[in-house]
């Protein structure tokens, strides 16, 4: 029998796809991570959303496509025919969310391509179990945001992520492999550095800041992006938030 959390997450995942993706669109977004999976198998249940082009935010929902027997694109390609920088919606997941759908992303550190993908679509919807949700960015997710940084300027960054914000960080960390020595590499070659801060107050000037010290790539930091987030419930049951 599946768990509450994996109920939640396939009932977000179907109700999204089901309410969101239709037969007009030509280009879809897909995210990463284990609720996307959900999405994706019910993308591929149904035959009328096959001949739309599915553009990728990681080496693992490039699989989901192609092992679904999806059409492939990307945002940029050398061919022309598989370039696709403008999307009609992406679905992806959340590590947590809030009341005015600001989120944290980048538990699985996809979160550049996800901004990427995110940032091209015309809609951007998310998808996540009940634990997802938020009164306070920051309260739920403790294991940090997920930044984005140049390998030669990690250290540079922690040191600036330390002094240079006007929210300190309570903990800092470089994630590290499971199964391989050394750190997290990302499918961009990168590093991802986790920090916490507690309750954050203002989400989008966090992000803004953390953005623009030199070696940062992306923030996990969703803010002011999402029209829809879904929120399977342990009951099969869905709450569907809508920015206002
Ligand atoms: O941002 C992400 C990956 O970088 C994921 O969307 C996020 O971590 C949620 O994952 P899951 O659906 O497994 O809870």
């Amino acid at each position: 029998m599946a768990s509450a959390v994996e109920t939640g997450k396939k009932a977000a995942a179907f109700r999204a796809v089901d309410e969101n993706i239709t037969a007009d669109h030509k280009v879809v977004g897909i995210g990463s991570g284990s609720t996307v999976i959900y999405a994706v198998e019910r993308i591929v249940q149904r035959p009328e959303l096959h001949h739309i082009v599915y553009v990728p935010t990681s080496f693992q929902s490039l699989q989901l496509i192609t092992e679904g027997g999806l059409k492939l694109g990307s945002v940029e390609h050398t061919n022309r025919a598989l370039r696709f920088p403008e999307i009609d919606i992406t679905i992806d997941g959340a590590d947590e969310v809030d009341k005015q759908l600001n989120a944290i992303k980048g538990g699985g550190a996809c979160q550049f391509q996800e901004m990427v993908v995110a940032k091209a679509a015309k809609k951007f919807v998310m998808i996540a179990d009940y634990r997802k949700k938020s009164d306070k960015l920051g309260t739920q997710w403790t294991k940090g945001v997920p930044i984005e940084v140049v390998p030669l300027a990690y250290k540079v960054v922690i040191n600036a992520l330390k002094s240079q914000l006007s929210m300190k960080p309570e903990t800092i960390t470089l994630r590290m492999a499971v199964a391989k020595a050394g750190p997290v590499v990302t499918d961009n070659g990168n590093f991802v550095i986790d920090a916490h801060f507690g309750s954050i107050s203002d989400p989008s000037k966090l992000g803004r800041e953390i953005k623009l010290l030199t070696g940062v790539v992306e923030v996990g930091l969703f803010c002011n992006m999402a029209e829809m987030a879904y929120f399977g419930e342990a009951d099969g049951g869905v709450d569907i938030w809508t920015r206002k």
